[in-house]
């Protein structure tokens, strides 16, 4: 059975169609009439223990409100939703032991106490043993190196530093699950790495199982094998990154180095993106094209002197399928790629 089990999960909220013109903000008092918006369409995908599921979208996609869901802030509208065996917003207390949530948006911490203390809180509300929570507060002082700050109240944090104390909050009950939704939003390229590695570590020692909201695709290369794209609430791709990676990104760059300036380079089939004195950027197709034709199309009138070919970037092969839906088709038309991984 898997961890967490989604099935035709559906979130739909109300919004007020306000009146406008002649005393329109007294008439919107009484206001009755609402417009269904649904942030979650009938979504179904599962989750097995230990693994970390990338689960990105562009903004308003639907992320957040299927993380509400999950962690049992929102009820649904329709569908089924099983984490660890408990039903998220009927069994609220039983499944707050078993998961941790990070809001980078927002921190769970309280803003005026100094981070320790705050800790001591959460040892209290989740009934931690002394020796559990000594032991957990050792390791997670020395991963995310709590000393620097922990005695500082929350709001005279950095945030790296806050996002470092708001994991290790949430990590001090031992839950099985985490949610993170948004963990590295903001923070500068050496407190994203450090907390990466906590999320690496916390998921290779303890078996933590992590469901990963980001906008950062470096997180998602980093720490995921697997990622589910959601947009307009439904879900679009759901399987492998490299699957992804082998399935959308037929684009190639060849980057050649020669003895002399390119001068407009026309080699067949390929597309120059970029000069830079002897050094030309081309592009091409896969799966029309093999990097030794290309090679040797330029031979014919250039001595190369270095060649790489880079691998697609998740970043554009996610940025087109934001923008054209899975394999080119419109978004009306969404397609489902449902991998075991
Ligand atoms: N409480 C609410 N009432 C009405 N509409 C809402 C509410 N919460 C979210 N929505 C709408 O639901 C849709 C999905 O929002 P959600 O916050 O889940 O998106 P998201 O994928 O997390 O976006 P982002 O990346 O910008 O955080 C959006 O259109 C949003 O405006």
């Amino acid at each position: 059975m898997a961890l967490i089990e989604v099935r035709n999960l559906r979130k739909e909220f109300n919004r007020l169609i306000p009146k406008t013109g002649f005393l329109s903000g007294v008439r919107n008092l009484w206001n009755t009439n609402y417009l269904t918006h649904t942030a979650v369409d009938d979504i179904t995908f599962e989750v097995q223990e230990g693994e970390m599921l990338g689960y990105i979208g562009p903004n308003g996609a639907g992320k957040s409100t299927s993380i509400k869901m999950m962690t049992g802030i929102l009820v649904p509208t329709a569908g089924e939703l099983s984490i660890a065996g408990l039903v998220p917003w009927k069994q609220r207390r039983e499944h707050a032991q078993n998961i941790g949530v990070v809001f980078g948006q927002k921190t769970q911490l309280w803003w005026d106490i100094p981070v320790i203390e705050s800790f001591k809180v959460l040892k209290t509300i989740y009934k931690i043993p002394d020796s559990r929570y000594n032991k957990n507060l050792n390791i997670f002082r020395e991963l995310l190196e709590l000393h620097e700050f922990e005695n500082t109240p929350v709001r005279q944090l950095s945030l790296g530093q806050r996002m470092r104390a708001d994991l290790a909050a949430a990590m001090l009950h031992d839950p099985q699950i985490l949610f993170l939704d948004e963990p590295t939003i903001g923070v500068d390229v050496l407190a994203k790495e450090r907390l990466r590695t906590f999320i690496r570590e916390i998921n290779r020692d303890r078996g933590v199982t992590v469901l990963l909201t980001t906008h950062d695709m470096t997180d998602i290369e980093k720490l995921c094998k697997r990622m589910a794209i959601i947009d307009d609430g439904k879900i679009l791709y759901d399987g492998s990154i490299d699957h992804l990676k082998s399935q959308f990104g037929s684009e190639r760059t060849l980057i050649v180095e020669l003895d002399d300036a390119p001068y407009s380079l026309d080699i067949p089939g390929t597309r120059v993106l970029r000069e830079e004195g002897a050094r030309v950027w081309l592009s091409y197709n896969r799966d029309r094209l093999n990097a030794s034709d290309v090679m040797m199309n330029i031979a014919k009138t250039h001595t190369i002197r270095d060649l790489t070919v880079e691998e697609p970037e998740i970043e554009s092969i996610v940025r087109e399928i934001y923008e054209t839906g899975m394999n080119g088709r419109k978004k009306e038309e969404p397609h489902v790629a449902v991998l075991d991984v």
